[in-house]
């Protein structure tokens, strides 16, 4: 036997880690048999590990191809025991895996916890509970365990009673894999019965590909109770549930195996099942979950879905298998014609995977456009959550931009909340006679986009505008500039051409009010020189007195203040100044002496530049100037 005690080794948790234990035995008390659920999970993923390294390195499995986890209790010790014979745990990684949380979007996580149970245990269930969710039950937990292709005096025993601390210790074990020893808190010896494990294990895991296995029981008549027999049984179907045909799975089932993949707490909102046969052969079982994950604007996070080469496990995270736009989907792709040795950087040329690429973005529009049209409020959900990163599509995926364009949701001038929920096709049905055009603004805000000058003209004409506030916008809109030949025009660039909504009679009084108003323009032009590249009347505006618009072909303000707070350069674009040539104060400013008409020219800017949302160079001489004229009679 090896000296145990040289080696053993007190260590403290991390403190992220500490805090979620308290708060996982705290808030998921009445969840507590997720548990089990989580370890299975745990030791199927570490004979999927083992099955993967051992395609180059046959040894490791070591003559015990059979990858198998086995449940086990003990009445008198009150244990609950999981053991594995996958890819084990060193020294090191077990210091680094169970004493850690090493993942992306880890700080976001804490800084949302609220206090309340019942909201943090989402919010626990959503970030993942894994292995530290066995203190839910035990008051002490020992992890036994022997890397593959490691010596049997390399088996390393952890273990800690959940408090802060684990100790860490040399120990043989004779075979590979992992051995997790549940040591049952007082009030918890409901789980010492073979009925309520495998009641448990067929909820939960019976989609799990490998044999679960329990230790048969038969009832002793003498001793009127159920008696273990030394003979193993397994427990679940243990076939990969997405090779099964549809009409054996249940809904439970596709769920259940959704939150074994997604780490997930919660129920999928929907998902996509389907066995491709053709030039390129495999099987997809994808899944749109109900809530972004924490990492979803990270770099660095998860994201894609698993990927199988004939039902041997490849690899998490396959990012090539779906576009980035398609990021939050979940789920297992099983290939037959991908070799089984393949690589990131084979999948990234692979005509295969362009193949399944394209097939599995063509489902998961296919599911969403169900979802628009039949499950409303399911809909809804997904585009509150991920309607930001759909938006991302129109640039990277051109083929299916209409079929994007006719997903995305947006907040108009038709209702009166930011609620994003009306589409193009609900514009279009909804545009006036005449009208040829979808219009939009763009603010940094929905506040700010229904608040615009820019909209006034609309609104009395009763037109729809679209009004944008997402970050994405600008760049989507960067990338689609027509659906169903309406073109996108945004009503604070360039000239607004509402010809077609007008009727002659307006058209009339328009001209000639221009005209007669074209000296005031000319000496605001004077007046303000530099500051604009050009000032002209317009009829856009009805209760404001001027506003400020970029020409057609030049970044929006918006767009550039985005540029400039993300560091980068973005070229100088002076503003056009309009004015409402209708309002009382264009008149007092008509009327202004030579003096104050200066004044006067510089607050109309400064007012519209504000009204726009820009932040003014020099805003205390604006307040300065404005308390000015104020003060004059
Ligand atoms: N039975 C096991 N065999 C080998 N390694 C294991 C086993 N159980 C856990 N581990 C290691 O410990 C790590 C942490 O497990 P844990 O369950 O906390 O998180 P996870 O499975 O990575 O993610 P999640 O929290 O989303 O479930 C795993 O990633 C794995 O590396």
């Amino acid at each position: 036997m090896t000296d145990t005690t040289s080696s053993a080794e007190t260590l403290g948790f991390q403190t992220e880690v500490k805090q979620l234990l308290h708060l996982m035995i705290h808030s998921l008390y009445s969840n507590k048999e997720i548990f089990l659920r989580e370890l299975v999970s745990n030791a199927s993923d570490a004979c999927d590990k083992l099955r993967f390294e051992a395609i180059d390195q046959p040894q490791l499995l070591q003559g015990d191809a059979e990858l198998r986890i086995r449940v086990e209790y003990d009445k008198d010790a009150r244990t609950v025991t999981i053991s594995d014979n996958g890819i084990g745990l060193s020294r090191d990684e077990a210091i680094a895996n169970l004493g850690t949380i090493a993942r992306s979007g880890t700080k976001e996580f804490f800084s949302q916890l609220t206090g309340d149970k019942q909201k943090d245990a989402q919010l626990i269930g959503q970030f993942g509970v894994g292995f530290y969710s066995s203190f839910i039950v035990a008051d002490k937990v020992s992890v036994h365990s022997l890397r593959a292709g490691l010596s049997p005096d390399q088996g390393i025993l952890w273990e800690s009673d959940g408090q802060g601390e684990f100790s860490i210790a040399a120990s043989e074990k004779a075979d590979r894999g992992t051995t997790v020893t549940l040591h049952l808190r007082e009030g918890e010896d409901d789980f010492l019965s073979g009925w309520k494990l495998r009641e448990v294990l067929r909820r939960y895991s019976d989609h799990i590909s490998l044999p679960i296995e329990m230790r048969k029981e038969e009832w002793d008549s003498e001793k009127s109770e159920q008696v273990k027999k030394d003979e193993w049984e397994t427990v679940n179907q243990a076939n990969a549930l997405w090779t099964r045909s549809k009409s054996e799975i249940d809904d439970e089932q596709y769920k259940e195996f959704y939150k074994h993949i997604a780490h997930d707490f919660e129920d999928p909102l929907a998902w996509t099942h389907n066995r491709v046969e053709g030039r390129s052969e495999y099987t997809q079982l994808l899944y749109i979950p109900k809530r972004a994950p924490f990492d979803l604007w990270d770099r660095d996070g998860k994201r894609g879905v698993k990927l199988y080469v004939k039902r041997v496990f490849i690899m998490d995270d396959a990012e090539q298998l779906l576009p980035s736009y398609l990021r939050f989907v979940r789920g297992v792709i099983d290939s037959a014609d991908l070799p089984l040795n393949v690589s990131r950087e084979i999948l990234q040329e692979s005509r295969d995977v362009r193949a399944i690429r394209e097939g599995s973005t063509k489902r998961i529009l296919s599911l969403l456009e169900d979802l628009a049209e039949n499950r409303k409020d399911d809909y809804a959900v997904f585009w509150e959550q991920f309607g930001q990163v759909l938006k991302e599509g129109v640039g990277e995926d051109f083929g299916n931009r209409e079929k994007l364009a006719k997903l995305f949701r947006f907040a108009s001038t038709q209702g009166d909340s930011s609620a994003q929920t009306v589409s193009f096709d609900d514009y279009i049905g909804r545009m006036k006679e005449g009208q040829d055009k979808i219009y939009y603004v763009t603010a940094e805000s929905y506040a700010a986009a229904s608040n615009s000058p820019h909209l006034e003209i609309f609104r009395k004409k009763g037109i729809e505008v679209l009004l944008l506030s997402d970050r994405v916008d600008e760049w989507m809109l960067s990338h689609l500039h027509e659906v169903e030949g309406k073109s996108l025009v945004s009503i604070a660039k360039g000239g607004l051409d509402l010809d077609a909504l007008a009727d002659e009679e307006e058209k009339k009084h328009q001209e000639e009010v221009s005209e007669s108003f074209k000296p005031v323009v000319e000496r605001l032009k004077t007046a303000l020189g530099e500051k604009v590249k050009d000032v002209r009347v317009t009829l856009r505006l009805v209760d404001s007195p001027a506003c400020v618009v970029v020409d057609e072909n030049e970044l929006s303000p918006h767009l550039l203040r985005m540029l400039q707070a993300a560091g980068q350069k973005a070229p100088e674009v002076k503003p056009i100044l309009e004015v409402n040539p209708e309002h009382p104060l264009l008149a007092r400013v008509q009327k202004a002496s030579d003096e104050d008409f200066g004044e006067w020219a510089a607050v109309l800017l400064d007012q519209a530049l504000l009204a726009e949302g820009a932040r003014l160079d020099e805003p205390a001489a604006f307040v300065k100037r404005l308390n000015k004229l104020l003060l004059a009679d």
